[in-house]
């Protein structure tokens, strides 16, 4: 049968990138997905606001909904600090086996847990699971429809300070209008929207980044 099209972006960067070199391995995606097959990463130029976003928050704890093929994990982790680690969800098995794969290969293995499930599920076991308290930073790049529910989730479990920093891709193409309006009216959220385009493409998108008032 057919192969998917995250196997043929794991192809890709097996053939192309180099093993333990996460530039690499991200250039490689960016390339394949421009010229070769589109794919849902964060991309280029949405990934270069994610970068500046966690080198300025440098977090110890981060979570990241929606791993996908692993791409916005090896962004985020290897910016991150010796000793932090980056926890990313994935619902989809076959996305998680293909991720799994790419953050092998770019080295970052020790620095990404990856697990699969629901993040509706696992969020309440996060403190249990991983022995964290709270999250520093939250990438948000899942359901479009679970970004609500999920950092209301988050609210509940206790697991936002006062400053920790949520970052939501897709706000405006495929779009997440319950979530924008909830962190742009909210007293307990001060919120910041960084224009940009989908990924690999000129339509309009962007980041939304709200910060926890506690
Ligand atoms: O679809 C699952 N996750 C990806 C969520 N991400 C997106 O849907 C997403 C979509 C787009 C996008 C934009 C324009 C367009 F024309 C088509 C797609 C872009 C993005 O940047 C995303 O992040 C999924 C499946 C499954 O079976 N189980 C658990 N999750
Ligand atoms: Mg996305």
């Amino acid at each position: 049968t057919r192969s998917t099209r995250p196997q043929r972006l794991l192809k890709a960067v097996q053939k192309k990138a180099i093993k333990g070199d996460p530039q690499s391995v991200i250039s490689t995606i960016d390339y394949f997905c421009r010229h070769s097959e589109w794919a849902m990463n964060v991309g280029d130029e949405k990934g270069a606001i994610l970068d500046s976003v966690v080198c300025e928050v440098s977090p110890s704890t981060a979570l990241e909904l929606g791993t996908y093929c692993g791409y916005s994990a090896v962004r985020i982790a290897r910016l991150l600090p010796p000793g932090t680690k980056l926890i990313t969800l994935e619902f989809n098995p076959d996305y998680a086996a293909v991720a799994r794969q790419i953050i092998e290969y770019s080295g970052l293995q020790d620095k990404i847990c990856l697990v699969e499930g629901a993040s509706g599920d696992l969020i309440p076991k996060m403190q249990e699971l991983f022995g964290i308290k709270t999250l520093d930073f939250v990438f948000l790049d899942h359901w479009k429809d679970r970004y609500l529910p999920d950092i209301k989730l988050l609210e509940e479990c206790q697991l936002l300070r006062k400053g920790s920093i949520l970052l939501a891709d897709n706000v405006i193409c495929p779009g997440t209008p319950d979530y924008l309006e909830y962190v742009r009216n909210s007293p307990r959220y001060e919120s910041k929207y960084f224009k940009s385009h989908l990924e690999y493409t000129k339509v309009e998108d962007g980041l939304e980044k709200s910060v926890f008032l506690g």
